[in-house]
């Protein structure tokens, strides 16, 4: 699938990302991870998850990308939301699913952050195309979402 182009030139193909809203089932809290070095916004916190490689599923995709990242096996992946964002460095679909169940030990394996949060989220600044879901959650939730809180921590790092 790809974006319809006004100007003429090539259309950018979206990149597939499947996306995991981890919740904690003692306190509902969010599990919150940050961009490793070396990643476009590195230090940016997000949802845990990563593209999906050739022929994988939604599922195959979180379970492989939680694996990798963070050492843990996900028990289920209850498909939820789908979201698009344009980055200048990428087109993206996110895939998002909820996760309430999972084995295995937390793992920081590419050396970055994780953070149990409730809503509103105190780690900033936040992927701005996770702020729909941190809408959908609060909404969810009971709680009112102000994006100004997010967007101006987004802007001041460099968006
Ligand atoms: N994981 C994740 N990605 C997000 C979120 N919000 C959001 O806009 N994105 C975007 C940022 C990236 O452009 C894209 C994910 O790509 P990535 O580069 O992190 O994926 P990856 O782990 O497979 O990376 P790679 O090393 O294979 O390139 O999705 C989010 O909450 N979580």
């Amino acid at each position: 699938m790809t974006e319809l182009s006004t100007t003429g030139a090539e259309p950018r193909k979206y990149t597939e990302v499947a996306v995991g809203v981890l919740i904690r089932e003692s306190d509902n809290a969010l599990l919150i991870t940050s961009r490793p070095a070396g990643k476009p916004r590195a230090g940016w916190w997000e949802f845990p998850g990563g593209k999906l490689e050739k022929g994988e599923t939604v599922e195959q995709a979180l379970r492989r990308e939680l694996q990798e990242e963070l050492g843990i096996t996900i028990a289920n992946c209850i498909a939820w939301k789908v979201t698009e964002h344009s980055y200048t460095h990428a087109l993206v679909r996110l895939h998002w699913c909820k996760v309430t169940q999972w084995t295995g030990e937390f793992e920081m394996r590419e050396g970055q952050q994780m953070s149990w949060q409730q809503l509103p989220l105190t780690v900033q600044p936040v992927l701005e195309g996770s702020f729909p879901v941190l809408q959908w959650l609060s909404e969810e939730r009971g709680l009112p979402f102000d994006v100004a809180q997010y967007a101006n921590a987004a802007l001041a790092d460099g968006l």
